[in-house]
């Protein structure tokens, strides 16, 4: 296992009352999943809806000690308890340092984290988020002011989708961030569907599908290779779906 990552696996117990009790269990990707290791700082989680991704991330966050509902471990909101139970059949194996930084973000949530730090209503807090109120900034910049002011590296960051926000060239300047966070020891655990995320180079990517969670190169993932073929001839493309 990878020493310096804050997260270096973790295992699922399948016989929890907590798993096999619950809808977890009639999810293809878990029921085969009992031990993961990262190996990388930065880890993907990619695959087709529902197969799973938001629940891995979700029970990793909570096992970390972060909101179920995104923020960092000072952030103790919740709007509705709809988080699954499978952090409490999940061991988080942990490295040796702990990061200096946590943030989980879930798109869904943002503005209720948003409206949270608007609540504590503290100028300097604010200040880590920009110095503006995340809801009087587009969901965009107010992603981005989050990665570039609140982010201070040396952190574990768990993010659901950050790409939903986020212009392809402003996807770029996450990219460009990311780097410089890598570089600062962070490590990052992303679900995305963005093939611009996902082409971050020396990253893990983990496809779920079939029952199964794969490492497949990024040039194997379906992402890169539906949006390359309609990107080379959207034309034809739509021809083919629209007729
Ligand atoms: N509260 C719940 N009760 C029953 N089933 C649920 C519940 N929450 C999620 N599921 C199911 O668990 C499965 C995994 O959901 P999850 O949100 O983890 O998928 P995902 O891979 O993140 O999808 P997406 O890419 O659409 O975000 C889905 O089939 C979903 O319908």
């Amino acid at each position: 296992m990878a020493k310096n990552l804050f997260i270096r696996g973790f295992r699922i117990d399948h016989a929890a009352p907590a798993y096999s009790e619950s809808y977890l269990s009639k999810i293809p990707v878990l029921r085969h999943l009992d031990t993961f290791e990262f190996r990388k700082k930065v880890t993907f989680f990619v695959g087709e809806n529902g197969t799973g991704k938001s629940t891995i991330l979700e029970a990793l966050a909570v096992s970390s000690g972060y909101n179920p509902e995104g923020g960092s471990k000072n952030f103790n909101f919740a709007t509705s308890d709809t988080h699954s139970n499978l952090y409490r059949a999940m061991r988080v194996v942990k490295g040796i340092d702990r990061p200096r930084d946590v943030f989980f973000l879930r798109a869904e949530s943002f503005y209720n984290l948003a409206s949270n730090i608007d609540e504590i209503g503290d100028p300097l807090f604010l200040e880590q988020y920009g110095g503006r109120s995340l809801h009087e900034q587009s969901h965009g910049e107010s992603f981005l002011s989050l990665m570039l002011h609140r982010f201070r590296g040396n952190g574990l960051y768990i993010l659901d989708e950050p790409e939903a926000a986020l212009s392809p060239s402003k996807l770029m300047t996450m990219l460009a961030r990311m780097h410089e966070l890598v570089n600062q020891h962070s490590q990052f655990i992303i679900a995305t569907h963005s093939p611009m995320l996902m082409a971050y180079p020396n990253a893990d990517i983990y496809v779920l599908a079939e029952g199964a969670l794969k490492k497949t190169l990024y040039e194997d993932t379906e992402h890169y290779i539906v949006t390359r073929h309609f990107l080379e001839d959207p034309k034809k493309m739509l021809h083919y779906l629209l007729d």
